[in-house]
Order: structure tokens, then C-alpha cells, then sequence
């Protein structure tokens, strides 16, 4: 399988403070990935490791087998829209539209144009003077000119309203449906993910908590109801996350299928929501033979 973003023990540091530390994962090619993680978790200086803005203190981030700093060949490959959609703001979308066009060898200003066309935005208003709706979509439009084979996006929906959000998410998915392009976003919303995503990167605190293709890592996790202080059943392999109540305690656990229902014991269904919360709710998780009550 092709990987289009891996990291191998990949750390940063800013004066004596790591951003990221010890970061290894892999995101194959043609996947749509969230990077979740809470406020300086290290996602904006994980994306700017991986489109080269930043040189990695240590191990290695590479796109398509290739370290991203100072390569011009590979950053070719890689489309970016940065936080908060920094667009000069003085200029039109159309002057955007063109200016890409000098500055980057495969351009296709037909997409961005009919994109914008079909989204009904002026292409001659200076783009300061859009909504925040549409001045993201409008970054988006650009970034797939560029005919990116990695698309990264840090938070690109956070300044929009609930209408904007669900649209722009819409057309990103529709965007990347007809190409080829892996899709990297951060993002803080949760109750999106599962209808937007297809592979998950788990950040907290500079460390990389958790990280998969969402079907195997739901495959992998199992939500437990039993009674309060029972020991978890046979099967589990850690427990990320307990909550009690006076007479029951909640577990989501690491786990394949259960042998059998353990006597007590019911199963629940577990959301990527769910799955996400547990692991950001804990910076280790636990063996199940040490710490594994929690009071929630
Ligand atoms: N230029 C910088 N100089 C010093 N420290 C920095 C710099 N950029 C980021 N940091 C620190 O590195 C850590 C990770 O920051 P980063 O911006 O990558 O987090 P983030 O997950 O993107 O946060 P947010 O969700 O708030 O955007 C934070 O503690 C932050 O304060």
C-alpha cells in the first residue's frame, strides 16, 4: 500500500518545549483523515512538518516516500490551506485564480473557476470583502488547482457557521471523490467526523494518542457496561477510559471480539466520537492489571 504521509519518531521543538515528540504513524494513499486533537496538541506544526514550512528536530516525515523541507519536486504534490484561510485579501478571486497559474507549474484555473461559478461566488469582489463561507471555499478552489496528490487543511471550518461548515465539507468531499487526492484535516468537531472521514490521527499533548483507519480502530474497541468494581472481562486488552456511576461502571476497552458476553456485562456500540473522547480524556492508557478505575 502506498503511503502518502508517514512520520517515524518525528519531533519538534520549540526553544526547550517539544510541539511534537515522537510521532510515528502512516496515512496510505487515497484516504480522507481527521487530525483531532485539543488546543497546542501539535496539529498546525505536524501539517507544517509535512508541507516542509518546518524542518523536523527529529526522525523523519515523508509524502510519497519523500522528506518535504527544501524539495520543490515533492511540494509540487502537496496542496495546503492554512488556519484561517490567509488570502490576500485586497485581490479577487479571479486575480488569485491567475496569480496561481504564474506560480505553480500544474494549474488548472478551469477547476477553481467552475467551482466558484457553481457555488455562486463573485469572482471579481476583493476577497476581504467575502463571507467567511465563502473566502474558504475560495482557498479550497485554489488549493485543488494545484491538482494536489496530498491535500492538507488546518481547521478549515473553524470560523464557519453550522450551513457553511456542512457545505464546505460537502464540496471538499465531492472535490476529493472525483481525484485521487488523500485528504489530511484538522479539525476540533467531532460529531462531523464520522460522516467525513474514513482514516483518524489522535494528537494530545505532542503525542500521537491513537491513529487508523476508523473501521479497524471501531473494530478494535469495545464499549462495556457492568457492574461498579468488577474486574473488566476476559478479552480486554487495556482500558482507555472508565466512568462510574454508584453501581455501574462504563468502560471503553481495547479489545477484538469478546469470547463470550461476560456474566454482567453488556456490550455497546462505539461511535468515533466515543473512541476520540477516551483517548483525549487520557494521555496514557492503561494495562488493565494496573490503574484501571477511573473516576470519571
Ligand atoms: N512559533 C512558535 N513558537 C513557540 N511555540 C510554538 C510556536 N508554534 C507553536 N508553538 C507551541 O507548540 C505547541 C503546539 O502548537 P500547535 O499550533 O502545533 O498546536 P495546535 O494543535 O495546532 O493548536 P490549535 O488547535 O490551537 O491550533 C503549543 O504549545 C504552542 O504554544
Amino acid at each position: 500500500m502506498e503511503q502518502a504521509l508517514e512520520a517515524e519518531d518525528l519531533g519538534k521543538r520549540y526553544g526547550r518545549a517539544w510541539a511534537l515528540r515522537d510521532c510515528s504513524f502512516e496515512l496510505p494513499a487515497g484516504r480522507v483523515a481527521a487530525l483531532v486533537g485539543p488546543n497546542g496538541a501539535g496539529k498546525s506544526t505536524l501539517l507544517h512538518l509535512a508541507v516542509g514550512l518546518l524542518k523536523p528536530d527529529t526522525g523523519r516525515v515523508r509524502v510519497f516516500g519523500r522528506e518535504p523541507h527544501g524539495a520543490p519536486a515533492t511540494l509540487g504534490e502537496i496542496g495546503f490551506v492554512a488556519q484561517d484561510t490567509p488570502l490576500y485579501r485586497d485581490f479577487t478571486a479571479r486575480e488569485l485564480i491567475s496569480l496561481g497559474g504564474r506560480l505553480n507549474r500544474r494549474w488548472d484555473a478551469a477547476l477553481a473557476r467552475d467551482r466558484l461559478s457553481a457555488l455562486g461566488i463573485p469572482p471579481d469582489r476583493p476577497v476581504g470583502k467575502l463571507s467567511g463561507g465563502q473566502r474558504a471555499q475560495v482557498a479550497l478552489a485554489l488549493a485543488l488547482a494545484k491538482r494536489p496528490r496530498l491535500l492538507l487543511l488546518d481547521e478549515p471550518v473553524a470560523a464557519l457557521d453550522p450551513l457553511a461548515r456542512r457545505e464546505f465539507m460537502q464540496a471538499l468531499m465531492g472535490a476529493v471523490a472525483e481525484s485521487e487526492t488523500t485528504v489530511l484535516f484538522s479539525s476540533h468537531l467531532l460529531s462531523e467526523l464520522e460522516r467525513t472521514c474514513d482514516h483518524l490521527i489522535v494528537l494530545q499533548t505532542a503525542h500521537v494518542q491513537l491513529s487508523g483507519s476508523v473501521d479497524e480502530l471501531l473494530d478494535g474497541h469495545r464499549l462495556l457496561v457492568g457492574p461498579r468494581d468488577a474486574a473488566p472481562p476476559d478479552g480486554v486488552e487495556k482500558v482507555v477510559r472508565a466512568a462510574h456511576t454508584e453501581r455501574q461502571s462504563t468502560l471503553l476497552v481495547r479489545s477484538r471480539a469478546l469470547p463470550a458476553p461476560a456474566p454482567g456485562w453488556t456490550e455497546r456500540e462505539v461511535s468515533l466520537e466515543d473512541l476520540v473522547l477516551a483517548y483525549l480524556a487520557d494521555t496514557e492508557t492503561r494495562d488493565v492489571e494496573t490503574a484501571w478505575e477511573v473516576t470519571a
